[in-house]
């Protein structure tokens, strides 16, 4: 078994809404190059941590993790819609392991996923079939969350899984960093908006259309006076990115969801894909991480981090 976790801030807003092409062109420059180092790496399987936008799941039966043995692009924003390569037998050998782990993940056998699941895959195979992908999605974005150490546990649980194949296996871990987009909240939603969050499958392409017009109008203002959305924080995505190349995850176990939310904006919990991810390596051995990039845009609204480790 051979190892490579790659963890990545995602943005619907890239291509969309872009920051000055200085940023644009390093951003592209260090995409490039995971691609590149994935195309040498070859995996034979790739594990996703990813969430959802309220795109796959919804409040009418939200899980906190859902390991997905069939997956289907909802192509939102500038992702390509269609099936992903899912190894179905081999998704549902990992709930079962995991299960046996006294973690109690769901399962889908045909999930929507979006671009935070997508967006990851493209950019670092450019496809969303070139190779086998088992997605598990993490509940990010729709509060209430389950603990920070039920994901860090999740996440060793399934490391525990790759540990006992006999294959190259690519760890991703999709989201992050600091970040708060116009995603509603339930809680005091307007009629309309709550029906969406709970039941809101499948959009018309207007409505589709409208909240990714939302988004770019948002990104507009992001970061400025006339936003009232919690600004990006740098020294909030340092240190947590320090933590994971630090081999101590279980300090993650002290994270608090509303200190976060409020500190470093609701959408942050997003890095839970990388505590995931990172818990998964670590299940394997002692690792060495490396920061590849980090930049606080608000064009993108997003901390915009990329790290990478491999076992020692
Ligand atoms: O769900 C949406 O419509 C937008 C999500 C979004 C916006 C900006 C940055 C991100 O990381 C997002 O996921
Ligand atoms: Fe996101």
């Amino acid at each position: 078994m051979t190892i490579l976790l790659k963890c990545l801030s995602h943005t619907p807003l890239r291509g969309l809404y872009d920051p000055n092409p200085e940023t644009a062109a390093e951003v592209n420059a260090v995409l490039d190059a995971t691609k590149k180092e994935v195309e040498e790496f070859d995996p034979e399987l790739i594990v996703l941590f990813a969430p959802d936008h309220y795109n796959g799941l919804f409040y009418d039966l939200m899980p906190p993790f859902v390991v997905a043995t069939g997956a289907n692009s909802v192509g939102d924003y500038l992702t390509p819609e269609g099936k992903l390569s899912v190894p179905e037998d081999l998704a549902l050998d990992l709930v079962r392991f995991v299960h046996d782990k006294d973690i109690d993940v769901a399962l889908s056998h045909r999930l929507d996923v979006d671009h935070g699941c997508t967006q990851i895959l493209m950019e670092t195979t450019g496809s969303l079939t070139r190779y086998p992908v088992i997605p598990i999605i993490i509940n990010s974005v729709a509060p209430p969350f389950t603990p920070y150490r039920r994901i860090r546990k999740l996440g060793e649980a399934v490391g525990q899984f790759i540990a006992t194949l006999n294959k190259r296996v690519l760890i991703l871990g999709s989201g992050g960093l600091s970040h708060e987009p116009p995603v509603p909240l339930l809680s005091g939603a307007a009629s309309e908006v709550a029906e969406f969050l709970i039941c809101g499958r499948r959009p018309t392409p207007e409505a589709r259309a409208a909240r990714e017009a939302r988004t770019v109008a948002t990104a507009k203002i992001f970061g400025t006076s006339t936003c009232n959305l919690t600004p990006l924080n740098e020294e909030w995505d340092k240190a947590f990115m320090d933590l994971l190349a630090s081999n101590e995850l279980q300090k993650v176990d002290d994270f608090e969801v509303d200190v976060i939310s409020k500190e470093a904006g609701r959408s942050t919990h997003e890095v839970r894909t990388w505590v995931a991810a990172f818990a998964a390596l670590a299940a394997a051995g002692e690792y060495k991480a490396r920061q590849d990039y980090y930049k606080p845009i608000n064009e993108w609204i997003a901390g915009y981090g990329v790290m990478s480790a491999e076992l020692v």
